[in-house]
């Protein structure tokens, strides 16, 4: 939708510069407002920006602080490349010849250069002030003369210089996947070797010949398990509850395919001697444990006087899982639900405030918005969704709607939702081969076709060469597909 003169052009601040916040400018860009996109780290990507070095060093030995990026050396997309671009920029294999990794499921560098590819394509890097730690976000004494909307002062920090200024709106996009959420172990405190979140996971070389825990069996867990039993003595999977781990096939066939992979229940005790005590009775001696145990909500810098507030991953309250309805439409989250598809739901959310924000879209009185918000939170819980899930979707259906319901967002292709599907049951079914191993159906081979994808047969990457053209094996030609 282009801007006019009859809409309301505004300075916005948008924090955080993953998909969320790239979602958010460009959209904010579209409408004709100003926008000021606030990064503190050196590149966009967010989660995407690999970081190398993890803060293990014995101060901080869970990894908890400084870091931002989760993801590990190994990590590649669980969501097929055909469903993970934005709505008018398809994530297409990159061009990159060998450096290029054209599987469907690529590795997480391919998806880093598609995330640039977008800034350039859209020229959001003149909107970016990378490097940019926003300290503080908190109402402006002064409220817009023209409509009477509240406005924010943001504290921002460069370098050694703090910076302060008002801004007529924020957005705040900066995830959640950086803060490590952990469990309550007895004797966690006391375990004198080595324990880490998966947020500061990198490589599996420093766990070879160890015995090691791995704590929650989801994506990550099992994941990492994976890696390191290749390395490891034994890897034990500590799970919540393994009658449920074992509801999907993945697991089973994990089990029966490795013979040093175990499936144990949740840890009561960690002993000083290196004893794990599971729920079951059973012990191990262990050198490490992993906790793949989920990051929490959180918003250091929003100084909101309690009209929102995070309390065990509920945000709230918040409309539609944005706008907090006494604070809007000027303050607005992007990005907090999660198991949506990605990032598409973000441009729908980002549409839609760049139109409220521009007058093209009204949004309900603050008492309806606050009714709205409640009757969610109502509706879940009724439905059993523990608190800390309260944003988590897992409804193709539910998103259309909602992109119906705020911004006419297009709903997604029928062949895109079965492409979507079909992967998270061929994950279940087998967590270790679906990425390579998939058949399309008709509905999904024939999208692919008039989108102009090539339907994919189970493919390999290219092979990378080094600069005499000489194929590259092994190490070296991973490390080439990483950098
Ligand atoms: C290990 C892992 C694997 C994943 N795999 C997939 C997948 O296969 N498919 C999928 O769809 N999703 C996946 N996800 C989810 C993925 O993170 C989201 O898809 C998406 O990238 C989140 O984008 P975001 O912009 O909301 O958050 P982020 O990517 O976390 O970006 C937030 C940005 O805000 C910045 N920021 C934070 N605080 C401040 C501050 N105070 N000042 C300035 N900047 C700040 C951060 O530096 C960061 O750049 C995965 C997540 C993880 C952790």
């Amino acid at each position: 939708m282009a801007s006019d003169s009859s809409t309301k052009k505004v300075k916005v601040c948008v924090v955080g510069a993953g998909l969320a916040g790239l979602a958010a400018a460009r959209e904010l860009r579209r409408e004709g407002h100003d926008v000021a996109v606030l990064e503190q780290r050196g590149g966009v990507g967010g989660q995407w920006l690999y970081e190398e070095d993890t803060a293990i060093d014995g101060t901080d030995p869970l990894g908890v602080a400084g870091v931002q990026s989760s993801v590990y050396a190994s990590l590649r997309l669980i969501t097929p490349r055909e469903a993970m671009g934005f709505s008018d920029f398809p994530f297409r294999p990159s061009a990159r010849g060998a450096d290029g990794d054209a599987r469907r499921f690529p590795c997480h560098a391919e998806f880093l250069r598609y995330i640039r590819d977008f800034c350039d394509a859209f020229g959001l890097m003149d909107v970016v002030r990378l490097n940019t730690r926003v300290l503080r976000v908190a109402m402006a004494p002064s409220v817009s003369s023209r409509d009477g909307w509240l406005r924010w002062t943001v504290r921002s920090k460069h370098g050694e210089v703090e910076t302060e200024e008002v801004f007529d709106a924020v957005v705040v996009a900066v995830g959640h996947y950086s803060q490590p959420r952990l469990p309550t172990i007895d004797g966690m405190d006391r375990w004198r070797r080595r324990q880490l979140h998966c947020h500061s996971y990198r490589v599996p070389d420093s766990f070879h010949g160890e015995v090691v825990v791995v704590v929650g069996c989801s994506i990550s867990g099992n994941d990492i398990a994976l890696e390191l039993h290749r390395v490891a003595k034994e890897v034990h999977l500590s799970a919540k509850s393994p009658e449920e781990a074992l509801a999907t096939p993945t697991m089973s066939k994990m089990l029966s395919r490795h013979d040093n992979l175990h499936l144990r229940p949740r840890i009561v005790r960690l002993c000083e001697d290196g004893t794990v005590v599971f729920a079951d009775g059973t012990r191990v001696v262990a050198d490490a444990v992993v906790y793949c145990t989920g990051y929490s909500y959180t918003y250091p810098f929003l100084d909101m006087g309690g009209h929102v507030t995070v309390d065990d991953n509920r945000v709230g309250p918040l409309f539609e899982h944005v706008f907090p309805p006494s604070l809007a439409p000027t303050l607005s989250f992007v990005g907090i639900p999660a198991k949506v598809v990605v990032p598409l739901f973000y441009e729908t959310q980002a549409r839609w405030v760049a139109q409220v924000l521009s007058g093209r879209r009204a949004l309900p009185s603050p008492e309806e918005m606050l009714r709205a918000a409640e009757e969610y939170v109502r509706g879940r819980e009724a439905a059993g969704v523990a608190k800390r899930h309260t944003h988590d979707i897992f409804d193709l259906d539910y998103c259309d709607d909602y992109g119906d319901r705020t911004c006419g967002f297009p709903r997604l292709e029928a062949w895109k939702k079965e492409l979507v599907w079909s992967s998270v049951f061929a994950m279940r079914d087998d967590v270790e081969a679906f990425r390579d191993d998939f058949r399309d159906s008709d509905l999904v081979a024939d999208g692919l076709r008039r989108h102009g994808w090539i339907p994919l047969a189970p493919s390999q990457p290219p092979q990378p060469e080094d600069d005499d053209g000489n194929k590259l094996e092994g190490v070296p030609a991973m490390a080439a597909r990483l950098s």
